[in-house]
This record gives C-alpha cells, sequence and structure tokens, in this order.
C-alpha cells in the first residue's frame, strides 16, 4: 500500500513569481532572513526562455548614472560571497573598454564613475589589446575591474544557497491568477498559495501579468540577437576568449550601443550583441524567423569591419534572448501603488544581471516594509503616468 502522500505546504511569509537572476537573489535574501519563502517559476529549470540564460552577462563599475555606478561596490562584494559559500567561480575579470568620441557626456560621466583621467587613443588601444582598431574621432576609457560573470552557474548558486537556508522552489509551475489583500492569495497551474507578502519578479512576462492587479506598467520586451563571431586566423587577433569586454557610447550607426565579451562557452568565437532588439511577445519569441538575418546583424557586421577586424563579418552562432525596456531603461523597483503588500521588479532594460544582487535585497527591503539602503527615486512605478488607468 502506498504511503499516504503529505499535504502540500499552502502558507507562506513571502512568495515570490519568478526564478529568473532577479527573483532568485530576492528569494535567497528572503531565506537568509529566516523568511519561509516559496519562489515559483513556470517552466522546468534550467531554461532558456527568459533573460537569464547563457554563459555570459558583463560586470563593471563604470556607469552613467551614479545611482547605479554607488550600488556597484556591493554588487562585487555580495558576488564574492557567493563565489565563496558555493564554492564556485562565478566572475573573471576581463576588464571593458568604453568606446566614442572625446567628451560624449555618457563617456565623460562613466570616467567619472570609475574616478581616471586617463582617456586611450587609437594606438594606445592597440598597444593594449591587439584586435582593437579605433577609427578617427574615438577613444577609449579602461575600466579595469570589470569582467565577465558567468550567469547560468550564478543562477545555479543563488538557487542553491536559497535551497540551503530552507527556501522552497517549485519549478514548472506558471501562476495563473493573485488576488490581493492583506492575504493575497496565489493560484498556480498545481496549487492555491496564501501569503501577506507578495513580489513579482517575471521579466518579459511582467507587464501583461500585472494588468490583473489594475496596473498598466510601460514595459516593452524586446527579443535580443546573441550573435558570436569566429576570429579568421584562430588566436592571431587576440579576441575569441581573451578579449576584454567592450561597449560603444555615442555611435552614430548604433545609437543605442554595440557590446561584446570574450565568449568561454564556444572558443575561437567572441561574442558582439547590438544593445537593441525587436519588439516582440515573450509568448511568440520564436516566431521572428531567426534564419534572415535582421538589421541588427547588418549594424554588427560593418561595426566589426572597422573596430575588429580580426572577426569574420558573419555571426557563426545566433541565440536569443529577452530585454524588458522601460521608457528611460531604469528599473522599476517598488510596491504596487494600492496594494502596498505587494512588489514589483521589472524593467531591467539588458543591464540588470550585474546589480541582481543589489536589486534582490531592496525587493526584500519593501517587502518587509524596511527602509531601502539606496535611493529608490529612479526606481518608482509613479514616475509614469497613468499607471493605475482611469481609476488613479
Ligand atoms: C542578450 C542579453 C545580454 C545581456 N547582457 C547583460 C550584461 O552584460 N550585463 C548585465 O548586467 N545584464 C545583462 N543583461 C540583462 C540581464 O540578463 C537581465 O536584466 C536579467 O536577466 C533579468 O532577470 P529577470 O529575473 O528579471 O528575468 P528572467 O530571467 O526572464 O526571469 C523571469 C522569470 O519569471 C518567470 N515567469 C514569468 N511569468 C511567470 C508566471 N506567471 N508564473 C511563474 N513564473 C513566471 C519566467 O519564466 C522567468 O524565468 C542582458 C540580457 C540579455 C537578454
Ligand atoms: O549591462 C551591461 O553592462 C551590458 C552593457 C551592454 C548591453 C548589455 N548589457
Amino acid at each position: 500500500m502506498a504511503a499516504p502522500s503529505q499535504p502540500q505546504k499552502s502558507t507562506y511569509d513571502v512568495i515570490v513569481i519568478g526564478a529568473g537572476i532577479q527573483g532568485s537573489f530576492t528569494a535567497c535574501h528572503l531565506a537568509q532572513r529566516h523568511k519561509d519563502t516559496l519562489l515559483l517559476e513556470q517552466f522546468h529549470l534550467p531554461h532558456s526562455r527568459g533573460s537569464s540564460h547563457g554563459h555570459s552577462r558583463i560586470i563593471r563599475s563604470a556607469y552613467p548614472q551614479e545611482y547605479y555606478s554607488r550600488m556597484m561596490p556591493e554588487c562585487f562584494r555580495l558576488w564574492q560571497q557567493l563565489e565563496a559559500e558555493t564554492g564556485t567561480t562565478l566572475y573573471r575579470q576581463t576588464g571593458l573598454v568604453l568606446l566614442g568620441p572625446p567628451g560624449e557626456p555618457e563617456l565623460e560621466a562613466c570616467r567619472r564613475s570609475l574616478g581616471v583621467d586617463e582617456v586611450l587613443d587609437a594606438a594606445a588601444l592597440a598597444q593594449r589589446f591587439p584586435g582593437f582598431r579605433l577609427p578617427a574621432g574615438q577613444v577609449a576609457v579602461l575600466d579595469s575591474t570589470a569582467g565577465v560573470l558567468f550567469a547560468d552557474r550564478a543562477l545555479r548558486a543563488v538557487q542553491e544557497v536559497f535551497h540551503r537556508h530552507g527556501g522552497t522552489l517549485r519549478d514548472g509551475e506558471k501562476v495563473l491568477r493573485i488576488e490581493p489583500g492583506a492575504t493575497v492569495t496565489v493560484t498556480t497551474t498545481a496549487g492555491v498559495y496564501k501569503t501577506p507578502r507578495l513580489i513579482i519578479t517575471a521579466g518579459a512576462w511582467t507587464g501583461a501579468f500585472v494588468e490583473q492587479l489594475g496596473l498598466h506598467l510601460p514595459l516593452q520586451p524586446l527579443r535580443i540577437d546573441v550573435c558570436y563571431w569566429r576570429e579568421k586566423q584562430p588566436g592571431s587577433a587576440r579576441l575569441g576568449s581573451v578579449s576584454p569586454c567592450f561597449l560603444t557610447l555615442g555611435l552614430s550607426q548604433a545609437p543605442h550601443g554595440i557590446y561584446g565579451l570574450p565568449s568561454i562557452e564556444y572558443p575561437g568565437l567572441m561574442k558582439v550583441c547590438h544593445h537593441h532588439g525587436s519588439p516582440i511577445d515573450p509568448e511568440k519569441r520564436d516566431q521572428i524567423p531567426s534564419s534572415a538575418p535582421g538589421p541588427d546583424v547588418a549594424v554588427l557586421s560593418s561595426f566589426i569591419s572597422s573596430y575588429l577586424p580580426g572577426l569574420e563579418t558573419q555571426p557563426a552562432v545566433r541565440e536569443a534572448c529577452l530585454y524588458t525596456n522601460t521608457p528611460d531603461e531604469d528599473f522599476i523597483l517598488d510596491r504596487h501603488p494600492k496594494f502596498s503588500n505587494i512588489v514589483i521588479g521589472a524593467g531591467f532594460s539588458g543591464h540588470g544581471f550585474k546589480l541582481a544582487p543589489v536589486v534582490g535585497k531592496l525587493l526584500c527591503q519593501l517587502s518587509l516594509g524596511e527602509e531601502p539602503s539606496y535611493n529608490m527615486a529612479h526606481f518608482a512605478i509613479t514616475r509614469f503616468p497613468g499607471v493605475l488607468g482611469a481609476a488613479q
């Protein structure tokens, strides 16, 4: 006779919806604070349908906005702590070069955030990083603290620490409905849960998801072409897996920016992408034919022929990832304007991975009714007009 099955636990101190990097760090902070926490994920883990998959993400101290650069020392510390707790390497220091016209305001702001005076010209850059060519009228600023975070490994590590602190992660369980109130009811494909505190970190699904809570957030999911480019002569251009990271600012042919990272995942290839993509519904991500070279690939090919001549000008590998952009590309980290026990973390606009340890801490603090450790003005929901629609 089969043993009688345990009734599933249905009440938690906090429920977090979405086990990407933001929800996982948030849940981990809560569990470390001894909160009985449930983390719900619609897909079976690991998955590559959202924003947190893949081998690599840039981490850097340089930021044009000081409200992000101020968070970076703590981010570096918390990433290191996660490495120590899990005995894994999650970060490789490679340096990052910011490329742009001299005096470009964002480049200058980055230079100030780093506290460096030095600006590299074409000859100095080529001496230091022989694979790079700087066209006339461009300079480079070096962020030597920057490097690559091993993204997939980092996501696993933070979920492992969450588990170790007693957290419950249920994957393959999609949240269908939320009923707000002093006690929030969360209905999933597998059960019904009750909690006094809910946190929504549902990535590209957040905009459509929070409509049921009367909230109209200006969130635009974008499909990003993640492109990898082969070295023409393996090893000769010192690009591929040994390159520094780079990021362009104020480039007229690509105003959103182009960035690159050494590729650990595909030896001999370098990851070079456009910081922009095509608007999509995350449920229909693959309905854009991935075989056709899109406009982003044309922009990248032309950039590569002038700046990285050691690479072939057609991508060897193309993958897909999602951004969720806000109009100002600042995050949303706030309580629901009407239901203060529901907290939302969204709109990471293609730059949220490195900041996830601090984002998770801030969402945890908001949820527990504590004073957040950083100024939250830039992350407020109410910076957007009309979020509560006619009922406002
Ligand atoms: C190509 C690319 C390059 C990037 N480069 C960098 C970089 O170099 N540096 C950097 O700092 N950042 C970078 N980013 C940004 C960073 O990766 C994202 O900001 C971050 O991963 C966002 O995490 P998230 O947890 O909000 O979203 P996600 O990882 O998408 O997590 C949200 C989760 O919620 C789940 N979910 C949604 N709805 C439900 C539901 N109803 N029920 C249950 N679960 C649900 C989803 O399945 C998903 O797993 C990049 C992003 C991309 C796409
Ligand atoms: O967050 C970052 O550092 C990078 C910059 C370039 C675009 C992708 N994200």
